[in-house]
């Protein structure tokens, strides 16, 4: 099994490169005991500003054949970090590589959301592409305690 983010834009080095660096450490220690692997990301960019439609194609070859595809979207299903937890442990033990997707200042291109198994929505506001990085990580890092039974994750 894979777990890749494949997302718009290049992060430079800075606070939210050590966020998502810390949290996906963390998940890649707590995930190996419940079949979870690391998460890669992979970046992509259309130097020439095409925007979604240039952009779809680039996504698309990030993401592994047959993965469960995870767009983030405002317009998504809003859920609660337990829900999405059995979200990724439901696609493990369909022994289903899981691909999340984040665009770039448009947005994702429709045919790519389309086709999306599952579009998660971090509320009805439009956040910065970087920061909803940085929130999938932790989600991504949250689920995994949730699985795993430990007490990070209270209601
Ligand atoms: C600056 S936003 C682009 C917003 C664009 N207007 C659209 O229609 O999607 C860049 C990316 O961040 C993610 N994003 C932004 N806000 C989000 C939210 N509230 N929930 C989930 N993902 C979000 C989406 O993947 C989006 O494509």
């Amino acid at each position: 099994m894979r777990m890749v983010i494949a997302a718009v834009g290049r992060l430079r080095q800075g606070p939210e490169a050590k966020l998502i660096a810390d949290y996906l450490d963390r998940h890649a220690k707590a995930g190996r005991a419940l079949g979870l692997p690391p998460v890669t990301i992979s970046e992509v960019e259309d130097k020439r500003g095409g925007g979604m439609a240039a952009e779809a194609p680039l996504l698309e070859r990030a993401i592994p054949d047959g993965a469960a595809l995870v767009v983030m979207d405002e317009r998504g299903q809003m859920l609660t970090s337990p829900e999405f937890a059995q979200k990724i442990a439901g696609f493990r033990d369909q022994a289903r590589d899981i691909a999340f997707v984040i665009g770039g200042a448009d947005g994702i291109d429709p045919a790519l959301r389309d086709r999306a198994d599952l579009a998660i929505s971090f509320g009805r506001m439009v956040w910065p592409h970087m920061l909803v990085r940085v929130m999938l990580a932790e989600q991504i890092y949250r689920a995994t305690t949730i699985l795993g039974g430990s007490p990070y994750h209270r209601v």
